[in-house]
């Protein structure tokens, strides 16, 4: 009632205008300063209008927000401060709010909201700040809404939706940003001046999303496209390797074979001379200190039964030993052992690589072979260092011999024969 309008406006003096002659004597629709009722019987306070009154401070609750007949209330221009009353919301019949030019801060109160008469609002020059909120559409009436110079920010509500909207200023809240909602048609730009808004009438926004986005896929791609890259590379490196692979396998399957049917058919034994031949002295003197050929606890290996006079490696380290001759894989050595008898050819092999049980079954092959023009195969020693394969000596000199000069007798002959065949290759 009129009475509590009263109270309100004198507590509302009391806060932010003490200097304002509101004669107390007499009821406030007869007189005070700003102050305007409605009709007798029922009078109450609808507009208070203290524009540039040098208000100034803050306006509690249980004031403004008790003026529950208030129609129009305008405190422009003045340096009144702190938040809008958060009980503005009771001031249920509002319809026009002026409070542009104060020092007002903070949010815009919840209850302000409720305000569903509001025609007209202007909170423009304070420095209210928070965002633009969608609530704004409960105020199904409001026509203008003045919020320019304040310290608003974020984006506006795209679905902000005001039926009757027709003056809307947001400009110069320098934090206000994104697009101008396209539920604000037909605003000049000079509503969103001074703002990092974009669109509507203002410059076309930056499409920011397409080109981040964009952006993304383009280092999707390469990033797609580098995997894909390392993947052939790694293909091609892996195919290459598989390739030299199998053709050095089946090259070797193919010396194998060519070698067992050569010898078969009599002629060159390549893969079995290749495997077996080579390396350098037996004996003891030729053998670097600490040779493993000495006491590694393995023993010579005869093929098919042992000979006559029985020899061993000792026998064969202490034999009297000449270079007949070297090859790619090794030197040959002829071996006297004691006594005289008997005499051998010995090969020392040199970089042969091979599991001893391959080595074995090769050397067993070797010795199997029979021939006229192979010397015969009849021991052999293995072991990691060194590997021997110990032949019958053939007396029948050298083929360099023969070409050189040498008698040529039947003896030379057949030797002669034999060693083209075996070792034509190198000779
Ligand atoms: N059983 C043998 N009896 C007599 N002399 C031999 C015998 N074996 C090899 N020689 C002589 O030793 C020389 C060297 O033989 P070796 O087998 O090391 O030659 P190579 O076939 O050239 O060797 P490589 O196959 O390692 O290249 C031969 O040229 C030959 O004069």
């Amino acid at each position: 009632d009129l009475a509590g309008d009263r109270d309100a406006l004198l507590a509302l003096r009391a806060a932010v205008g003490n200097h304002l002659k509101w004669d107390q004597s007499v009821s406030p629709c007869q007189g005070w300063q700003g102050v305007s009722c409605s009709p007798s019987p029922n009078q109450r306070v609808v507009e208070l209008r203290l524009v540039a009154k040098s208000l100034s401070g803050q306006i509690p609750v249980g004031t403004v927000g008790n003026l529950t007949a208030l129609q129009t209330l305008s405190l422009r221009f003045n340096a009144i401060s702190g938040p809008i009353p958060a009980d503005i919301g009771g001031c249920t019949q509002l319809r026009w709010l002026y409070l542009k030019g104060n020092r007002f801060e903070g949010d815009i109160p919840e209850s302000f909201f409720s305000l569903a008469l509001l025609k007209k609002t202007d909170l423009s020059e304070n420095r209210l700040t928070g965002g633009v909120s969608s609530e704004f559409n409960k105020l199904r009436n409001l026509a203008t809404l003045n919020l320019e110079g304040n310290n608003l920010n974020g984006a506006l509500p795209s679905g902000l939706d005001l039926p009757k909207l027709t003056q809307f200023n947001v400009s110069y809240n320098g934090q206000i940003d994104g697009p101008v909602p396209a539920s604000l048609p037909g605003l000049p730009a000079s509503a969103f001046l001074g703002t990092a808004l974009c669109g509507g009438p203002l410059a076309a926004c930056p499409n920011s999303d397409s080109e981040a986005h964009k952006s993304r896929k383009l280092t999707l791609g390469v990033i797609v496209g580098i995997i894909i890259a390392a993947l052939v590379v790694l293909i091609i490196i892996l195919s290459i390797c598989v390739l030299i692979f199998s053709r050095r396998r089946r090259a070797a399957a193919g010396r194998s074979t060519e070698a067992a049917a050569d010898v078969h058919e009599g002629t060159e034994p390549i893969t079995v001379t290749v495997a077996m031949t080579g390396r350098d002295a037996v004996k003891r003197s030729h053998s670097p200190p600490g040779s493993p050929l000495i006491g590694d606890g393995k023993k010579l290996v005869f093929l098919g039964s042992a000979p006559e006079r029985p020899y061993d490696l000792e026998t064969m380290l202490r034999a009297s030993a000449e270079v007949l001759g070297k090859g790619v894989h090794g030197t040959t050595y002829r071996a006297t052992l004691d006594g005289g008898e008997p005499v051998l050819a010995i090969k020392r092999l040199r970089d042969v690589h091979l599991p001893e049980r391959e080595f074995r079954d090769r050397v067993v092959a070797l010795g199997a072979l029979r021939h006229d023009n192979l010397p015969g195969l009849r021991a052999y020693f293995y072991s990691k260092e060194e590997k021997l394969l110990v032949f019958d000596f053939v007396g029948a000199g050298s083929l360099s011999s023969l070409l050189h000069g040498s008698s040529f007798d039947h003896t030379h002959l057949s030797f002669a024969f034999f060693r083209p065949r075996v070792h034509g290759r190198h000779v």
